[in-house]
């Protein structure tokens, strides 16, 4: 059986996968990665693969918890079907090229796969697997809460998503949107224009991917755990 973890910024996704299918799966927010150790030992776990994007202390922990070594993934330049544009793939979050391998898998053609977490991730990937690169945004909690720092007013409770705002609130919670989701389809748009083909796909998860998924064109797909499919993934051709 094997455990894969994915740590984000805000929480560690974990998931085991014993060949055939997925057995078991959490997530936790950093303060509470201890508590996974009495979970895991529960399960007969041969081997631990894990992406990690936070910092030395949430690694340090995992490694802690985890019932044998921890085998961390990184970004690599080529793997799965897929070639990365990036131009040093050490730079990248390997949640990021994980996303990317995932989406190979679960699409043919051109598709857009947007990580909705801490940071709104953006990635474009064509039907040949070239990954051609991606963009890095604050996410939706993020976003609200720089401008609540940053401003004398703007501490408050976003209100609804409207075509025209009429009020602060309403125009808070637009403009979030607005900036997450515009950026999603302007890269749709992009590859679209790049490919020269039909409409690419869009693979949304991550924790606001139910947040984002009305505020977007059609057609999309939510994928849960897209990080932990891709480690899978890296994890059976390692
Ligand atoms: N149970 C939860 N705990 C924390 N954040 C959650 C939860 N459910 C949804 N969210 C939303 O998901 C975001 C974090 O998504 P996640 O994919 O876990 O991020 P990361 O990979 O950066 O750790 C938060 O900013 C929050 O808006
Ligand atoms: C962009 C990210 C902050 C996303 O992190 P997350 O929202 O999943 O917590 C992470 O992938 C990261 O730190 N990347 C390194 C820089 C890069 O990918 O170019
Ligand atoms: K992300």
């Amino acid at each position: 059986m094997k455990l894969l973890i994915d740590a984000g910024n805000t929480r560690v996704k974990w998931a085991l996968h014993d060949g055939r299918d997925w057995l078991a799966q959490g997530a936790v927010t950093h303060a509470d990665i201890a508590t996974l150790a009495a979970v895991w030992a529960g399960y007969p776990i041969r081997s631990v693969h894990a992406a990690s994007v936070a910092s030395a202390a949430v690694t340090a922990a995992l490694e802690a918890a985890a019932p044998q070594p921890v085998q961390w993934v990184r970004s690599q330049r080529d793997g799965g079907g897929v070639r990365n544009r990036y131009r040093d793939p050490s730079e990248q979050g390997a949640d990021r090229w994980l996303a990317v391998l995932a989406a190979r898998e679960l699409c043919a053609g051109d598709v857009v796969v947007a990580c909705a977490g801490t940071a709104l991730t953006v990635e474009a990937l064509t039907a040949e697997g070239d990954y051609l690169g991606g963009l890095i945004l604050p996410g939706h909690a993020l976003m609200l809460e720089s401008l609540a720092r940053g401003t004398a007013n703007l501490n408050r409770m976003p209100g609804q998503v409207v075509a025209f705002p009429q009020g602060t609130q309403d125009a808070l919670a637009s403009g979030a949107a607005d900036a997450l989701c515009g950026a999603i389809e302007r890269m749709r748009r992009r590859l679209v224009e790049s490919t020269g083909r039909g409409p690419a796909e869009l693979l949304l998860t991550g924790g606001d991917a139910e947040r984002l998924a009305p505020w977007l064109a059609a057609p999309l797909r939510i994928v849960d755990n897209l990080v932990l499919m891709g480690l899978l993934k890296m994890a059976g051709e390692s």
